[in-house]
């Protein structure tokens, strides 16, 4: 079976700007995808290129096996891009049965998608009413209106609250575990290392680095231990000399972030005193920072 989401050297130019330039992309089934990249980076434009959107300058898109252009392409794929529109005056349940009215899809099902983004209780009320929150998750509702196999998110949790944050990646998460494949966009790495399985990276409309998300949480340890050079020689007993470097006060370890305790457990029992020990997630942030170059390229 094909991958659900493949691309061939995608590439869309506006005038001298190369806005995705060559992207290799590939979804794989049943997995949830994180892009991952900043502002500017391409995503947008790359998830609007994979819905027929927008015309690639070159290369070539594949979804659910079938090439760009054939009309079967988008039948198996929900998406949530730049914010769905809804009629304002309308509860989100009367809007969902418009859309599902559009897209073949039985009365039936508005009741069962607007179960599955939990917005049952409210669906009677206007959707002017609702919150920021609110109001995404009934467009993932209606993203899943037709069942699909493939969702293609856009920022979903652009411009939420840590709560309506939650809600969204517990939805998300729901649907994946349902086998579902999900791509979804994210310029906040604490969010795709949440909720993704695999996280590409991309910088000026190139990618820059593939990697599961365990790889980027076996990232290490952060260890701040006295006397250090008594610390260093006794973790490195532990988990070898060359998964050890002594960085200012800092002791930084190249291990898995599950050997915290029994580090702890031998620094202490040494009679060396630990004031910190903690997975080097600040690491990330700079691998992120130093692969995408650190910044957003033209804003809007
Ligand atoms: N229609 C357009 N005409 C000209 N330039 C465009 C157009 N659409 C996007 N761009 C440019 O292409 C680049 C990539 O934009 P894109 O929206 O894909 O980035 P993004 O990663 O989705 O960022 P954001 O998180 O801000 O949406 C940006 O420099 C943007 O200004």
């Amino acid at each position: 079976m094909s991958d659900p989401v493949e691309t061939t050297a995608l590439t869309k130019r506006y005038g001298d700007l190369v806005a995705v330039d060559q992207l290799d992309l590939t979804v794989r089934h049943g997995e949830v995808y994180g892009f991952l990249g900043p502002n500017g980076a391409g995503k947008t434009t790359t998830l609007r290129m994979l819905l027929g959107l927008i015309r690639p300058t070159s290369g070539d898109v594949r979804l659910l096996g079938h090439a760009s252009g054939a009309g079967r392409r988008l039948a198996g794929v929900g998406a949530l891009i730049e914010g769905p529109g809804f009629y304002p005056y309308l509860s989100g349940r009367d809007n969902l049965r418009v859309l599902a009215r559009h897209a073949g899809v039985g009365r039936g099902r508005v009741a069962e998608v607007l179960d599955i983004v939990d917005l049952a209780e409210r669906a009677g009320d206007r959707y002017s009413t609702y919150s920021l929150g609110m109001k995404q998750r009934l467009g993932l509702a209606a993203a899943m209106l037709k069942d699909p196999g493939l969702l293609i998110l856009d920022e979903p949790t652009n411009g939420l609250d840590p709560a309506g944050m939650a809600d969204i990646r517990a939805v998300v998460r729901g649907l994946a575990d349902e086998g579902r494949t999900v791509l979804l966009s994210s310029h906040l790495l604490g969010e795709v290392q949440q909720i993704c399985d695999r996280v590409g990276m991309i910088s000026r409309g190139r990618l820059v680095a593939e990697l599961s998300v365990a790889e980027l949480r076996a990232s290490g340890l952060l260890v701040v231990a006295d006397p250090i050079d008594d610390a260093r020689a006794r973790v490195a007993a532990l988990v070898g000399e060359d998964r050890v470097r002594v960085d200012g006060h800092v002791l930084r370890l190249d291990v898995e972030a599950g050997l915290a305790a029994t580090i702890n457990a031998e620094l202490v029992h040494s009679g060396l005193s630990v004031r910190e020990l903690r997975p080097a997630e600040a690491d990330l942030e700079q691998t992120f920072l130093e692969l995408t170059g650190g910044g957003s390229r033209g804003t809007r």
